[in-house]
């Protein structure tokens, strides 16, 4: 077995091994959950005319002269409406939110400041500045304005920025191919059928399907492998031929049926990663093999989602331009760490919450690596480079989901 690698040292190794990425150009309608690979570029003004932000009249600020300006209403215009309109002095049109103001009017009066005095005419009861609930044109952006930077994700209130601006076709990452295997004798895939002695179900591929999912990434196949050799060989090789990343989960470590890492050797791959410096999670496996790159991780439920979040995701995330951190924040213990000494770097589970602006860290939960039951409550981890821990003292934060 080589020398194990320094937790720091591990994330450097695991980027490296990030596949490039390719790109496509797509319609907006098809680029939820994408990453820009462009920057987004407004194709329009907006809005393209000056708009009314009230229900009222659209007149002349300066025609307003003072309570009770008498002003002649030559028309009305709803929102949606094509026809050119104009109004003169002493003029007002009738207009909807929405609606293009007419020409010669630079402001709109709205309804709770007019009174209706007879068929065509109303009185202004309410000073009017230039501009009042007018909207111009381009004042949320103008045609040619960068609004996107590459390497964005195109989420739902994204993509509405797009939509506004007319944007038709987006260039993005290509979704990175994920396949995942998850190797064990004693693991049921379908949690339909009853567990018999010794077995226990499959879960830990749910998590990693929906974080890859969410990230934009196809995963285009979950399949359990027993614990056999040439199984799993197989099962890798076919895997490697098509998919730009392929992740195992069990048979990392050092018993008699974790075949995962002389397998990968067996057929040719490197192991720039084997063991890393941290705990839970020490098993890391990381390759290449024909196009894929490749990770195992380990079988323990808690050290498997660790080691996707810390090392395997941001890696991906690389592939689809995010830029990336593997611990982008930071928060503040809320009890006391006391720990076995031990020079590894140890990964707490914990859940955060926002207090006065800032962030608190509870780590009371299960914490074996064994024990999935804290990820029940956790939103994210946090880095311990110390035993023994003060409340109050800042510690790197991941948030996970
Ligand atoms: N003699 C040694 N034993 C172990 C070492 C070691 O260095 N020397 N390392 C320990 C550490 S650390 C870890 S972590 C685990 C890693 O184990 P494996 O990756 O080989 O995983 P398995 O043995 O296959 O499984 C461990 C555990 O997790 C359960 N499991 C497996 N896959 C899943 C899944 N998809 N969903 C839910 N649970 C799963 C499995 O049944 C086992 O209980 O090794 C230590 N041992
Ligand atoms: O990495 Mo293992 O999860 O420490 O038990």
């Amino acid at each position: 077995m080589s020398k194990p690698t320094s937790f720091d040292q591990a994330f450097t190794i695991a980027l490296g091994l990030s596949v490039q990425g390719r790109l496509e150009t797509i319609p907006l309608s098809e680029a939820k959950n994408r990453t820009l690979a462009e920057e987004a570029i407004a194709q329009i003004d907006l809005p393209p005319f000056p708009r009314a932000m009230m229900d009222g009249f659209a007149l002349r600020a300066e025609n307003i002269k003072g309570p009770n300006t008498k002003l002649k209403v030559i028309g009305k215009t709803a929102a949606g409406d094509g026809h050119k309109l104009r109004i003169e002095d002493g003029q007002a049109i009738r207009i909807t939110t929405g609606a293009p103001v007419p020409e010669g009017a630079d402001s709109i009066a709205r309804l709770e400041w007019c009174r209706e005095s007879g068929d065509r005419e109303i009185r202004v009861i309410h000073p009017i500045v230039a501009g009042e609930s007018v909207q111009p044109v381009a004042n949320d952006g103008m045609r040619g304005q960068v609004l996107l930077n590459s390497g964005t994700k195109l989420n739902g209130a994204r993509l509405t920025v797009c939509k506004s601006f007319g944007i038709r076709e987006v260039t993005v990452a290509a979704p990175p191919r994920v396949a995942i295997i998850v190797t064990g004798n004693e693991l049921v895939a379908d949690v339909g059928i009853p567990l018999k002695t010794g077995q226990i179900y499959a879960s830990t591929d749910v998590y990693l399907e929906d974080a890859l999912e969410r990230d934009g990434c196809l995963v285009e196949s979950v399949q359990v492998v027993q614990d056999d050799k040439t199984a799993i060989a197989t099962a890798i090789v076919e895997a490697s031929v098509r998919f730009d990343y392929v992740l195992l989960t069990g048979g990392v470590s050092a018993g008699d049926f974790d075949f995962v890492p002389g397998v990968l050797r067996e057929l040719g791959g490197e192991l720039v990663l084997e063991r890393v410096l941290m705990r839970p999670g020490a098993p890391l496996v990381g390759t290449r093999l024909n196009q894929s790159t490749i990770f195992a991780m380990s079988g323990n439920p808690a050290a498997c989602l660790i080691q996707f979040e810390l090392f395997v995701r941001p890696t991906i995330r690389k592939t689809l331009g995010w830029e990336v951190q593997q611990f982008p924040d930071t928060g503040k213990l809320q009890t006391a760490i006391r720990l076995k000494p031990m020079k590894l770097v140890r990964i707490l589970r914990a859940k955060a919450v926002i207090r006065h602006g800032e962030v608190w860290v509870d780590t009371g939960m299960a914490q074996s690596p064994g024990v999935v039951s804290g990820f029940a409550i956790a939103n994210c981890l946090v880095r311990l480079d110390e035993n023994e821990v003060e409340p109050g003292t800042v510690v790197p934060l991941r948030w996970i989901g």
